[in-house]
């Protein structure tokens, strides 16, 4: 199986979510059935820099992954793009049998069988800001195909109306862990973050979730936006 891949790096930490601050080598795919308005992996996304992509088979892939790890079996976050446009069976399957263990991050548009090899299905269905729209059945879909695999739901939040709309889908999934992270403006990644003013977008966050008596999501920064900026492979 030949799959499309912007980029392969680290190990560097996971940033985001219910695995943040663990070591992780990242496996970015080529491609994506989304357009955010506010897509930090444009690289990744766009049909512009797939001349830049890699043609790689699970072979390839997992002797790179293996190279950066130093041959030490860690968790491997795969990524986009969005992941789940590929068959990544055959990479899961060898990497399994050597030891790693597989995050996957897709906004829950396709389903695929081999969710229910993760040792986490990240969700992170896309709120207004982003300009799509969400197929709730698709998403459904995605949580069925996952079967035991652990999986959480993670939203990135840039204004009110994104709250409410995560506020609603989380009535949706009661039983489903949800992370929200506020979102990042600025996505060039030749431009530098303004590290304050992150800090005042999680201020807001957390003010406007925890403030108004909402309390089960779990609130995080870009841990990796707050140390690297917007710098590709870390
Ligand atoms: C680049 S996406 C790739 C995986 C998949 N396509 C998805 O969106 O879930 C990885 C994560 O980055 C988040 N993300 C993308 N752009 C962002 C931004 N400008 N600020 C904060 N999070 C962002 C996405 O919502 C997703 O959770
Ligand atoms: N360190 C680090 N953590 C991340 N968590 C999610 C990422 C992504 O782009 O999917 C990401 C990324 O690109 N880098
Ligand atoms: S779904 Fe993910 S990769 Fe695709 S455009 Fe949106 S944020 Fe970017
Ligand atoms: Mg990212």
């Amino acid at each position: 199986m030949i799959l499309r891949i912007a980029e392969i790096f680290g190990p560097t930490i996971q940033g985001e979510g219910a695995l943040i601050g663990q070591p992780t080598v990242f496996i970015r795919t080529g491609g994506c059935d989304y357009r955010c308005s506010w897509c930090d992996s444009l690289h990744a996304v766009d049909s512009r820099y797939r001349h830049d992509w890699a043609v790689m088979d699970a072979q390839q892939i997992m002797a790179e992954v293996a190279r950066l790890s130093g041959d030490q079996p860690l968790m491997v976050s795969i990524s986009g793009g969005n992941p789940a446009i590929q068959d990544f069976s055959g990479v899961i399957a060898l990497g399994r049998a050597q030891g790693y263990r597989f995050a996957c991050e897709t906004q829950g548009s396709v389903a695929r069988d081999w969710f229910a090899d993760l040792a986490l299905l990240v969700l992170s269905p896309k709120p207004p800001s982003s300009g799509q729209e969400t197929d709730w059945s698709a998403f459904d879909a995605c949580l069925a195909a996952a079967k035991d695999a652990p999986r959480i739901m993670k939203i990135v939040i840039f204004d009110d109306h994104d709250l409410a709309w995560a506020r609603e889908a989380s009535t949706r999934y009661p039983d489903l862990a949800l992370y929200l992270q506020p979102g990042n403006p600025e996505t060039d990644p030749d431009l530098p973050v303004d590290p304050q003013s992150l800090a005042d977008r999680m201020l807001w966050l957390v003010d406007a979730t925890v403030g108004a008596g909402w309390l089960t999501p779990r609130i995080l920064p870009q841990l990796h936006v707050l140390i690297w900026g917007n710098r590709r492979g870390v």
